[in-house]
């Protein structure tokens, strides 16, 4: 099964061009299709632009050229159902269902998600946008479902931190009432902040984790925790089939404009020639993996037998400040100059010193292991980021 499901996912990383010459309808998931989605600026769209009243019209189906999708037949195709699939990462496993084929349930309150990431589904036969929040009950029928509900950025999920403990219970608590229900398939994203300030380098799945239960990362962590024992209570006391993929710092085009985490902080300051906000003494480290292999590993993990967590992340490790002079020195290179420094500023509260996966395991029962290195992710996101402030007005 997962290796049916790795041919499917078969990407073109050799050569970083625009256009894959080797393009075809068979390959639904190639580069360049994607591409397409979140790197086609909105200028490039047929529309008029009337500068006094600041209003840009775009032609009837301007955003809505559907990429071709893969035509499966119905034993093949699964109906899928994302929440959280307007957001960051959602949105791109979106994306990647859709080319492969499935009929796709999109379901998402916009708090940090956003309509314009899947706009280019809207309309589209395999496709369904539902606004809704996870934390009240929904039925749907789908054979899985991906849970992705949930702020993930530090700033925003503490914003409401009472808010995120209730998405982080009740929202997966509905999500495998609905699984119980329908009998799906269901595929918890849960996070390497389980893990909270790690003792144990790198992060074993086996690992128990270090995480304060009062402090201001909590509502997340503790969230997050509590959605994994949910998991697996439903799964011993009820067999529901469920998979839990625990993300890693990801980073990629998408990313909101004010997601406030640092791959997208230290992007939009290079690029506007500001600072760049390192907080603490730079020393902390972090494993950033790119999203398109984030997509490869949820999608092979939910097609496997793999019934324990599994860390999906890249082992390639950074001090902050190494990555901040990583930024400067691409946005340098993307746009010419780069005039931005590093100032430390106050150390975050609880904020995790050390992070890196070990995934073995993900190697081991997925033969999944990252196909990106953080430069050429980065120089993509430098490019997502560049068109974006240049659309700004
Ligand atoms: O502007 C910034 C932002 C962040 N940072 C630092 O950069 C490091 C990474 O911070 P981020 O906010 O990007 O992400 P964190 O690692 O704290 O949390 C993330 O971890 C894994 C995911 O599953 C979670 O969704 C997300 O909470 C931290 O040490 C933070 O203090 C800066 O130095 N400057």
């Amino acid at each position: 099964m997962v290796d049916s499901v790795r041919a499917s996912l078969k990407h073109r990383y050799s050569s970083f061009t625009e256009q894959s010459p080797h393009e075809t309808l068979e390959d639904p998931v190639s580069l360049s299709t994607l591409r397409k989605l979140y790197l086609t600026p909105h200028s490039a769209l047929p529309h008029t632009t009337d500068r006094e009243n600041i209003t840009i019209t775009y032609q009837p189906g301007a955003l809505s050229p559907y990429p071709p999708v893969k035509l499966l037949n119905p034993i093949e195709k699964k109906r899928v159902l994302v929440t959280g699939g307007a957001g960051f990462v959602g949105s791109h496993l979106v994306d990647r269902l859709m080319l492969m084929g499935h009929s796709v349930i999109c379901l998402d309150n916009f708090f940090t998600g956003s309509k314009a990431n899947v706009a280019h589904w809207i309309g589209h036969p395999n496709f369904e946008l539902i606004r809704h929040d996870v934390v009240d009950p929904i039925l749907v029928e789908v054979d899985q479902i991906y849970h992705l509900a949930c702020p993930a950025s530090p700033v925003h999920y503490q914003s409401n931190p009472v808010k995120t403990l209730k998405t982080g219970f009740f929202g997966t608590y509905n999500m495998l009432g609905l699984s119980k229900r329908v009998k799906a398939r269901f595929l918890l994203a849960s996070t390497s902040e389980i893990y909270g300030d790690p003792e144990e380098h790198p992060q074993k799945e086996s690992y128990w984790g270090h995480v304060n239960c009062v402090g201001p990362r909590a509502c997340y962590d503790e969230g997050k925790r509590v959605a994994e024992t949910l998991a697996y209570s439903y799964h011993r006391q009820d067999n529901v089939d469920v998979r839990v993929a625990r993300i890693f710092n990801t980073f990629g085009p998408r990313m909101n404009w004010n997601d406030g985490r640092v791959v997208s902080n230290f992007i939009l300051q290079a690029l506007k020639d500001e600072d760049l906000t390192v907080y603490g003494n730079g020393k902390s480290t972090r494993s950033f993996q790119y999203v398109h292999d984030l997509v490869d590993g949820l999608i092979l993990l939910m097609n496997s037998d793999c019934k324990e967590p599994v860390n999906i992340g890249t082992q390639e490790e950074f001090t902050i400040d190494q990555f901040a002079e990583m930024v400067i020195e691409l946005v340098k290179r993307a746009t010419g100059k780069c005039e931005s420094k590093l100032i430390h500023m106050p150390a975050l509260e609880d904020d995790p010193q050390r992070r890196k996966p070990d995934n073995s395991r993900a190697k081991e029962r997925l033969n999944w292991e990252p196909k990106w290195n953080v430069v050429d992710g980065l120089a993509e996101t430098v490019k997502y980021f560049k068109i974006q402030l240049e659309e700004r007005p």
